[in-house]
């Protein structure tokens, strides 16, 4: 499991932490794991040239102690201070190592090195930019130590004015991209965008959520230690969704292993019937029944020749195309008392849902249309929203997207890391609609059917897709590969 800590949660451990050991112990943990993170994107030390951008606080500190530790492998570092405040045992560090420092608040475009005499002021974008613009392509690499988990965005002028003028050399971020929200994995002006991460101790939430995680690029996790609570948010990996997963028993039989029945699809939209089905046919359930439409039946029964009609479920999908029927059929499903999905066009009667186990499944426009909220809203804050609609609404509410994310009040938010961009592809919310549903008859919490089918169905599209192109079906018949790899 990847984990992500609040910041408050994060300073607390760090303060149990500080309280066993020896003064700058933490920092030095930090500042190696990041030095060493930079020698391997670097592919050594010696000849290599670095930037250090230092803001006035402790995440400027590692950039600088993790500088003295290049610099005696052979590296031209060169740190500008973007704050009269930088981490003074760092500076003195880099200077001892032979790094060069450059005080960018006090001086111009001739930096002379640390110390240096106060310079009459100009702005500070004009500074940045006079001491930067001829040097821009010289290093190989900018370490971001500009702001960590102390940081409020956004990015201060000074600061941006500093990223601009080394735009195009690889950035390493320390710890988070600077001028991220940490917290709530939002963008809400100037800020960095990382090629490489390294953070200490836990992943924040912004490492993982959309939009800020677009910034965060690859992120390195060095462990320094810290004792850690339940986390605000996780991404199952491999391992979680194998431990997860619902295998047959050596007496299974169809029933035992649960029944999915498929309310969706429509005359109008014959299609999200079978790609519903497909989803629900991934073999992690004993049995599939269909309800719907006639003529859709009798499609559904033509590609299909497993699936049956009405009778005794377990749990039911509905909506996903299902047009004008929505309502109708999320009554008929609730009658069962079973748990559900629901998807789409029965979005709109999510209240009906109760205390019933369910999982909500839209995407921004839908989650949109529920909150009373404008699309880029939820767009810019998907986090927040997903937090809000499983209060609002008291249950499982995935919210699709790039990273989706699964929300339920009381539990870490879940987000889903595995998938491709080829993904956003008509029809991949039908089938993983009905994949939810499968994992729901044989027996998993709305929880976990809803981060465990997102999941897989974003595993099987990327091995659908090796790269390339995909259509919804060819992710459904990816997955029963997926599966046979996690359990086999
Ligand atoms: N916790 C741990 O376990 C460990 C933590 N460690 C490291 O410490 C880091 C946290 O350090 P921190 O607390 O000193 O805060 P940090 O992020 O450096 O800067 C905050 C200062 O920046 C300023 N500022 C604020 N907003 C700004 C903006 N938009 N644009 C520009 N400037 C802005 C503001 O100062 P001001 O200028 O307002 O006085 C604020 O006080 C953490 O991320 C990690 O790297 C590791 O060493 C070891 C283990
Ligand atoms: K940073």
């Amino acid at each position: 499991m990847i984990r992500a800590h609040t910041v408050e949660q994060v300073r607390a451990a760090e303060a149990r932490l500080l309280a066993q050991l020896p003064e700058g112990a933490l920092m030095q943990r930090a500042a190696h794991g990041l030095a060493h993170a930079v020698l391997d994107l670097l592919g050594g030390g010696y000849g290599r040239r670095v930037l250090l951008l230092v803001g006035s606080g402790d995440n400027g500190g590692d950039a600088l102690y993790a500088g003295a530790v290049l610099a005696r492998r052979g590296a031209y570092v060169e740190a500008w201070l973007l704050s009269d405040k930088a981490h003074a045992a760092g500076v003195a560090a880099l200077g001892q190592a032979g790094g060069v420092v450059r005080r960018l608040d006090t001086s111009s475009a001739s930096a002379s090195d640390y110390p240096t005499t106060e310079q009459p002021r100009s702005s500070s974008r004009e500074r940045a930019q006079r001491a930067t613009v001829s040097r821009r392509s010289d290093f190989d690499v900018v370490v971001d130590g500009i702001v960590g988990i102390g940081g409020r965005p956004p990015l201060r002028e000074g600061a941006a004015a500093a990223l601009e003028a080394v735009a195009g050399v690889p950035v390493v971020a320390v710890d988070t991209p600077s001028g991220v929200d940490v917290d709530g994995g939002e963008l809400v002006g100037p800020h960095v965008v990382a090629d490489v991460t390294v953070t200490f101790g836990t992943h924040k939430v912004a490492h993982l959520v959309d939009p800020a995680s677009t910034a965060s690029g690859v992120v390195h996790l060095v462990d320094i230690g810290l004792d850690l609570p339940e986390p605000a948010l996780e991404a199952l990996q491999p391992a979680d969704v194998a431990a997860l997963v619902p295998r047959p028993g050596p007496h299974a039989q169809k029933y035992t292993r649960g029944v999915v029945g498929v309310r969706a699809g429509s005359a109008a939209y014959p299609g999200a019937a079978l790609l519903c089905v497909a989803g629900a046919e991934c073999g992690l359930a004993g049995m599939v029944r269909y309800v719907g439409d006639p003529s859709v039946a009798d499609r559904v029964r033509a590609a299909r020749p497993e699936v049956v009609g009405d009778g005794r479920v377990q749990a039911w999908v509905v909506g996903s195309g299902s047009h004008d029927g929505a309502e109708e059929a999320l009554r008929a499903a609730l009658a069962d008392d079973v748990p559900l999905v629901v998807d789409a066009d029965a979005l709109a009667f999510a209240d009906r849902v109760g205390a019933a186990p369910a999982v909500l499944t839209p995407h921004a426009g839908e989650l949109a249309a529920m909150l009373g909220v404008e699309r880029d809203e939820i767009e810019a804050a998907p986090l927040r929203h997903a937090r809000a609609a499983a209060e609002r609404y008291r249950t499982t509410v995935l919210l699709k997207g790039r990273h989706t994310l699964v929300a339920e009040p009381g539990r870490p938010v879940r987000v889903t890391t595995s998938g491709t961009p080829w993904l956003a592809t008509a029809g991949a919310g039908d089938v993983l609609s009905g994949v939810i549903g499968a994992l729901l008859a044989a027996g998993l919490s709305p929880y976990d059917a809803a981060s465990v089918g997102s999941w897989l169905h974003g595993a099987a599209a990327t091995l659908a897709s090796q790269g390339g192109p995909i259509v919804a079906g060819d992710a459904a018949r990816a997955l029963p590969a997926v599966v046979a790899t996690l359990v086999g």
